[in-house]
């Protein structure tokens, strides 16, 4: 059965999440690159509109950006640079890096932005909590499935005890896709790239954003996303 948030908006399943992901590429001959710009350009843009460089306690907009091992952590490359771009002080941790001339590429964008890579998980929350003003949390999006697998079991675990506030990019990482996880993160902000996935149902944080402004009337119709129309040309939406 369909299910939709208070917006109307459909919410997908892991499988229809993934189809439309495919059918963006094979029918509609779209490159992962272009489409994960725009995601992450979503991000960013979600980011400051939610968290202002003035909003920010510490003396610097200080962000900590997560990535994981597939795309969902390009979207996280992609989102420190234009951070970066807009006045922020992004810091990356990515683990787990594919031998992958995409995402290669991102990382030496974001290298030569002076944007540093950590090459250790601060170990304690309150450390994160001290130098940084918000988490960006692009571990692990709509493929991600069953036991979380280390490191990221215990980046996950650190991550429960911040108090400062995490974004989690398209799924909030570690929750099941479709059901959620009240025992994992509960995130300040999701931004749902496309549309919300069914997990966001369970989302308690302040702020739910729609980005990811890429699909063709066409393919919403397809699969009945009924998006909310965008103001004029944002490239995100803040959903009730
Ligand atoms: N059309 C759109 O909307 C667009 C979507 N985009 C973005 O792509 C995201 C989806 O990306 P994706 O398919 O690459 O997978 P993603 O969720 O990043 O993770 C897969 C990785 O995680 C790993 N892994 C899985 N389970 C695990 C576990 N239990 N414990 C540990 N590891 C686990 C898995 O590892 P493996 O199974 O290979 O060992 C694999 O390496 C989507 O959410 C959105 O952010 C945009 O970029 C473009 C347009
Ligand atoms: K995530």
């Amino acid at each position: 059965m369909a299910s939709s948030g208070r917006s109307g908006v459909k919410h997908l399943s892991q499988e229809e999440a993934q189809a439309i992901d495919q059918e963006l590429f094979t029918e509609y001959k779209f490159s992962v690159d272009q489409l994960m710009e725009l995601a992450g350009l979503s991000c960013a843009t979600a980011i400051a509109k939610a968290y202002p460089p003035s909003s920010f306690t510490k003396s610097e907009p200080t962000v900590l950006i997560i990535c994981g091992p597939g795309n969902n952590g390009g979207d996280g490359l992609v989102c420190a640079r234009h951070l970066k771009m807009f006045g922020y002080e992004p810091t990356i941790y990515y683990p787990k890096r594919p031998s992958k001339a995409l995402f290669e590429g991102l990382t030496t964008q974001c290298q030569k932005m002076d944007i540093p890579f950590l090459s250790e998980f601060p170990s304690e929350a309150m450390l994160i909590d001290e130098l940084y003003g918000l988490v960006v949390d692009a571990i692990f999006g709509f493929s991600f499935k069953g036991a979380v697998r280390e490191p990221f079991g215990s980046i996950l675990r650190t991550l429960e005890q911040v108090t400062i506030p995490i974004a989690s990019i398209d799924i909030p990482s570690g929750w099941d896709v479709e059901k959620g996880n009240p025992d994992s993160l509960q995130p300040d902000m999701l931004i749902s790239l496309t549309a919300p996935k069914k997990a966001a149902q369970h989302f308690t944080g302040r702020y739910h954003f729609l980005g990811g402004r890429f699909v063709p009337m066409a393919l919403q119709k397809k699969y009945s996303l009924n998006l909310p129309p965008y103001p004029e040309t944002d490239c995100v939406l803040l959903l009730p």
